[in-house]
């Protein structure tokens, strides 16, 4: 069912930092979310995924509402929010055992051992997650938003902060991930959207100017990559 975005606003005083924005993720696609500093994707993602309630406008994440049924929307919805926020004096198992823990897993282990595989922590799994490296803090991030194998992945700049070989890795994991899930993903990184996502929303100073599929918006502009793209949607 993925994510359906409608008339979405968000207002903190008096700006209008989100403004009536609407589009619709589905499942089996990478939608890349672009936009420059202080666009005001982070704050679309926290509504998504019911950290903030939106001004006005609504938003359903596989048919529940993050206002209304949090609870649903939490048990379906991975969320690797910006700046990464983890339990640093944790141990990186131990915390991600709390986190299967939290989701009720019948197969903790089992599925905690596949996550660390599948994020490719497990020489890293017996360190403090404060003594890790960024891309590796980054990697238990993403292996807590998908350890209750969720329908939907909310990932707010993900790939921030890794080097190349971690950068390929992730991306690959996304790409795997995106085939059967609905992703959501924000980046300034556009070489990374033309590598992973189909779809395409780019949101100017809380506005959308742009929703496709990749291979429209680099036809219509007349371009072959993405970034000339970007730079005439939102230097405005
Ligand atoms: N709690 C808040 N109170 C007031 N203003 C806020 C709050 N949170 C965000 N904003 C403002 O909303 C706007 C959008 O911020 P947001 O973090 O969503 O942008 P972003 O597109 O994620 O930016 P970046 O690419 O820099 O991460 C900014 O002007 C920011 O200052």
């Amino acid at each position: 069912m993925g994510v359906v975005v409608e008339h979405l606003t968000k207002v903190y005083g008096h700006q209008t930092v989100v403004n009536n924005i609407s589009f619709e993720a589905k499942p089996g696609k990478v939608l890349g979310f672009l936009g420059p500093n202080g666009a005001g994707k982070s704050t679309t993602m926290k509504m998504l995924t019911g950290y903030i309630p939106q001004t006005s406008g609504m938003a359903t994440v596989c048919g529940f509402s993050p206002l209304d049924n949090p609870l649903e929307v939490k048990k379906r919805v991975g969320y690797l929010p910006e700046n990464n926020p983890l339990y640093w004096e944790m141990y990186v198992k131990e915390f991600l055992g709390f986190v299967a823990g939290l989701h009720h897993l019948k197969n903790k282990q089992q599925r905690l051992k596949e996550v660390i595989d599948l994020t490719g922590i497990g020489d890293e799994q017996h360190k403090k997650i404060g003594s890790l490296s960024k891309g590796y803090k980054q990697r238990v991030g993403l292996a807590n938003a998908i350890m209750h194998d969720p329908d939907v992945l909310i990932l707010d700049e993900p790939t921030s902060g890794l080097d190349p070989n971690q950068l390929l890795e992730v991306r690959n994991l996304i790409k795997q991930l995106g085939e059967t899930k609905t992703v959501i993903l924000s980046t300034h990184i556009m070489q990374e959207v033309e590598a992973i996502c189909n779809q395409v929303v780019i949101i100017n100073k809380g506005n959308i100017v742009a929703n496709d599929s990749l291979a429209y918006l680099l036809a219509q502009h007349q371009e072959t990559s993405l970034e000339p793209v970007f730079i005439k949607l939102t230097n405005i």
